[in-house]
């Protein structure tokens, strides 16, 4: 019998390819940015993302600093949430649906079926997280989730994000499985006393980490750790 409780998912390499990131979404925002930045000026998580990039980067163009940190797929707070603010449009209209790996709709169903507790710990800002699960291909999986996490929690590679979504879960650390593709956030959960596994998708060519525990996608990740499957 697992004691795992519950299930923190990174998104990107673990349940969505990166490829889908990085050949739509980042297209889509980079084209988008320009009229977002102007037309919605006064949105308050505009003025903070904006100031937050003049403070990194005094005098710069926020555009190209946005273009330079999408290029190298840089998980910083501002560009994460103009990100989102600009695939909402897109998501809402039908323009965009989240192409999640085969395996996942099923194997999260099942899981939460079981009672297993899910939730998301992603770079993406918590709204872009909701967009993608709302508006995926295999429908609308939000209801399956408790939480979402961001970068407001803290960074994914340092241990202490970790200690705070257990203290927020009311789930001991070792009571928790976290699911992802980088070996530096699995080192920090697992820091953090968290039993975590790397995805080594195939299809985003993910290098396995050493001293973890990998699985292929999620119905193995059920095979491992003793979790529910349909
Ligand atoms: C809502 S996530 C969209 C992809 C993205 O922008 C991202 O940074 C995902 O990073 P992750 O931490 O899930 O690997
Ligand atoms: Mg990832």
């Amino acid at each position: 019998m697992s004691s795992i409780r519950l299930v923190l998912l990174d998104i990107e390499g673990t349940t969505l390819p990166i490829s889908f990131v990085k050949d739509v979404l980042f297209p889509y925002s980079d084209r988008v940015m320009p009229d977002l930045l102007r037309e919605q000026a006064d949105h308050p998580l505009v003025k903070v993302a904006l100031a937050d990039i003049e403070a990194a980067h005094p005098g710069c163009d926020p555009l190209d600093q946005l273009r330079a940190w999408t290029q190298r797929d840089e998980k910083v707070a501002p560009l994460k949430t103009l990100q989102g603010l600009a695939w909402k449009a897109g998501f809402e209209s039908g323009a965009l649906s989240a192409r999640l790996y085969p395996d996942v709709a099923e194997a999260l169903r099942a899981w939460h079926e079981a009672g297993l507790r899910l939730a998301v710990y992603s770079s993406g800002s918590a709204s872009a997280q909701r967009l993608l699960y709302g508006y995926s291909d295999a429908g609308d999986l939000t209801p399956l989730f408790e939480a979402f996490h961001d970068l407001d929690i803290g960074g994914k590679k340092i241990a202490e994000s970790y200690r705070e979504i257990s203290a927020r879960a009311g789930v001991a650390p070792h009571e928790i499985l976290f699911l992802s593709d980088v070996g530096a956030e699995l080192d920090a959960a697992h820091e953090a006393g968290l039993k975590a596994c790397q995805l080594i998708r195939k299809e985003d060519g993910t290098v396995p980490y050493p001293g973890v525990r990998h699985a292929a996608d999620l119905h193995d990740v059920s095979r491992q750790f003793e979790l529910p499957v349909s």
